[in-house]
């Protein structure tokens, strides 16, 4: 289906029956990341399943402004109350991790329970926030430049995602592809619009949080399991699991130990 937010036309998913759960992908993505979960799971919970601004079947404006964080928060909040949703447990990968919270931290009377995979608050300091958007500006220009197909060969190869080496091809190449399905416009739009540099810092946030938060990480995803270890110390309720055998893209890369513990902490009430 289609939803319209701001003059975006999102192409949003509906699966399944019971609690409503709103499923983020990551950053060169779609909503099609969540295949195997949606499967497995659909009997327990109705799916929201987005293709984020600038990704999928969404559109990709041409004006990289669209794209802010808390831009793209409100789409989703307007998305909840086009389907009459007036509260979800969200699930967001990465990208999606870090649209998630700062979901929660604007709309937290949307918010039931928050599963985040491999994602951050955003950056402490402005220092590092503007090294950071120079980064993604550099990397947007590649894309503007050399195109889609040129980034992904670059992309899929970055040291974050080492562990995707060893999947099974069949995985890979539908990574791959899912990947290659963006555009120039919209990649380029998600990483000045709402990269890790752009995005407001919650860090001084987290300890308002009053629903239960499950953060995870894969055990060799060395960066965000730091994050976890100090996101863990200033949330209230919040669990940290560590996923033995995984990196970045859990979801992926370990599918039924990850629905596992998601479908556990959802249902744990
Ligand atoms: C490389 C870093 O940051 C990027 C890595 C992960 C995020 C993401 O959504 C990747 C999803 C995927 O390709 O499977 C991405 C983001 O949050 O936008 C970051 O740009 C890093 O070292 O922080």
């Amino acid at each position: 289906m289609k939803i319209i937010s701001n003059s975006v036309e999102y192409h949003v998913e509906l699966k399944g029956e019971g609690k409503p759960l709103l499923l983020l992908h990551g950053f060169t993505g779609s909503l099609e990341t969540w295949s195997s979960l949606v499967q497995k799971y659909e009997s327990r919970y109705q799916f929201i399943m987005v293709d984020l601004i600038g990704h999928g079947k969404t559109d990709s404006p041409h004006d990289y402004t669209r794209y802010t964080t808390e831009k793209a928060a409100e789409d989703l909040k307007n998305i909840l109350e086009t389907l009459g949703i007036k509260k979800a447990c969200l699930l967001g990968y990465s990208l999606g991790g870090r649209l998630a919270l700062s979901f929660a931290c604007i709309y937290p009377e949307y918010v039931d329970r928050l599963v985040l995979e491999s994602a951050s608050p955003g950056l402490l300091t402005e220092k590092e926030r503007k090294i950071r958007r120079e980064s993604d500006r550099q990397l947007a220009e590649r894309i503007t430049r050399n195109g889609v197909a040129d980034f992904i060969e670059y992309w899929q190869g970055i040291p974050l995602f080492k562990t995707q080496q060893s999947l099974p091809e069949d995985k890979r190449q539908e990574m791959r592809r899912q990947r290659l399905s963006n555009s120039e416009t919209g990649l380029a739009g998600s990483l000045l619009g709402m990269g890790t540099g752009s995005q407001p810092s919650w860090w001084d946030h987290l300890q308002n949080l009053q629903f239960p938060v499950m953060l995870v990480t894969g055990e060799f995803d060395e960066k965000f399991c730091t994050i976890a270890r100090q996101m863990q110390k200033l949330i209230n309720n919040c669990e940290w699991k560590i996923i033995k055998g995984a990196g970045h893209a859990i979801h992926v890369e370990v599918d039924e130990k990850f629905g596992k513990i998601v479908s556990e902490f959802l249902t744990n009430d």
